[in-house]
């Protein structure tokens, strides 16, 4: 596998943060080069689809698990682009994501994905929605340069957003999506029905769910031993995982509990969003209990944010036992800490994350460089993982930006929803 080359990573805050991300996956564990798992896949979102409150973009459902040309006797040789745009609370992403099929009587292979982001978020224009659309123009013309001319028109571009945008009125949400919309139909691309929408949590955290789980070939392994996935946007955070006890299934909030079928097995996922919980949200919702007091040292900024993560979130116990990989800003904090690598990750306990949070609140002088907010977001990934949803300070974490080189998220498991809603065979 080779990389091109990928841009320096000092991008400021407001320059679009180039990470052309192209390689070849010839040298990929077989499990990659198949689309056997995408099947999978679509069979999984087939019956996501059924099982899940129909949420706002998810009317495209799914008749049939694979287009009827979509069999390996008369795949035609050709590649198959999707793009899709990740319009989160502090910045907007693009995915381009390109499947090759090599061989008739093979399925196409994920080849690669070109990903780009821009700061600030859609919600960040909530009172400018022509400008926060601008945005998009110039991610399009990433995917003008990814995906060859001669496959515009039957490249499907999709646009979800997430808690940003949940969390704004919705007149104001609608006119985002509303300009986004118009500008996604001036593009060359495919534009299909409900290509704009906010999605609901449930799904954001199925879809990451599925992504990671894709891309670490735990969907079809026998093991049946999947991982789990923890993410910390700016507004919300999402757990998903897949319980191994009958307990958890039957303790539950029933709206934790989603079941769909993947290949005659039964798979009932626990999975929540929850709005207002995120980084940033955090924060806000710290500052605002601190008044203009601010206060220093672990110990007071604990308390505080502590406040923000009691009683708010359920606990399972299963869930100390359970593989999860995090990412986001869990990511993002460990990175700026020196906890994990920059590029590569790591594994962090749970007492890693506190363990920081001691050194920065504790030090602040030794981290003037650093982001003024590092302690309480320190504080608050501790508080959220220990005293919120209960891990023990053990329990090992697989801190994750990229898996294959494709980057963790929902979006990867979007994809294949909707070119599979399209009926976009090979
Ligand atoms: N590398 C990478 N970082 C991401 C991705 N999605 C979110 N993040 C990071 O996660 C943090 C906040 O997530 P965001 O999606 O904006 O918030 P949300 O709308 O509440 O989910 C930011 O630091 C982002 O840089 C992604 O696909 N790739
Ligand atoms: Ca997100």
């Amino acid at each position: 596998m080779h990389l091109s080359s990928v841009k320096d990573k000092t991008a400021t805050a407001h320059r679009a943060d180039i990470a052309a991300l192209n390689y070849k996956m010839d040298s990929e564990p077989s499990f990659l080069r198949t689309l056997f798992s995408l099947i999978l896949v679509s069979s999984l979102l087939d019956s996501v689809l059924s099982e899940v409150d129909a949420c706002p973009d998810t009317k495209t459902g799914l008749e049939s698990l694979l287009p009827s040309t979509m069999s390996i006797q008369n795949a035609s040789i050709e590649s198959v682009y999707g793009i899709m745009f990740d319009a989160g609370s502090t910045g907007t992403r693009i995915h381009i994501y390109s499947f090759t099929q090599k061989y008739s009587d093979q399925l196409p292979e994920l080849e690669r994905e070109i990903f780009e982001s821009v700061k600030p978020g859609l919600s960040a224009y909530a009172d400018l929605p022509e400008q926060g659309a601008e945005t998009i123009r110039g991610l399009l013309e990433v995917a003008k340069n990814a995906v060859p001319s001669s496959h515009w028109r039957k490249t499907p571009v999709v646009l979800k957003a997430t808690a940003g945008l949940r969390l704004l009125p919705e007149k104001k949400a609608l006119a985002l999506l509303s300009e986004v919309k118009d500008i996604l139909e001036e593009s060359p691309f495919l534009v299909p029905d409900n290509s704009v929408s906010i999605m609901n949590g449930t799904y954001e955290g199925i879809l990451a769910w599925i992504t990671v789980n894709f891309l670490t070939g735990q969907l079809y392994s026998q093991s049946k031993q999947t991982v789990g996935i923890l993410d910390l946007g700016g507004a919300s955070t999402q757990i998903t995982f897949l319980p191994q006890s009958e307990e958890t299934l039957e303790q539950s909030p029933l709206d934790f509990i989603t079941s769909f079928k993947m290949f005659h097995t039964t798979y009932k996922l626990y999975t929540h969003s929850y709005l207002g919980l995120g980084l940033k949200a955090a924060r806000l919702a710290t500052l605002g209990a601190l008044g203009t007091g601010g206060e220093s040292g672990f110990k007071s900024c604990y308390a505080e944010v502590l406040r923000v993560v009691a009683g708010k979130l359920h606990r399972v116990d299963e869930m100390k036992e359970s593989t999860f990989y995090a990412f986001s800003y869990y990511y993002d904090r460990a990175a700026d800490t020196n906890l994990i690598d920059y590029d590569t990750g790591g594994i962090l306990e749970v007492r890693d994350f506190e363990r920081k949070a001691i050194e920065v609140c504790d030090h602040m002088e030794g981290f003037t460089s650093s982001s003024p907010f590092l302690c309480m977001d320190l504080s608050y990934i501790t508080a959220l993982l220990k005293e919120g949803f209960g891990f023990k300070m053990t329990t090992p974490l697989q801190l994750t930006k990229k898996v294959n080189n494709v980057e963790t998220g929902w979006s990867l498991g979007a994809t294949f929803l909707v070119l599979q809603s399209l009926r976009i065979s090979n």
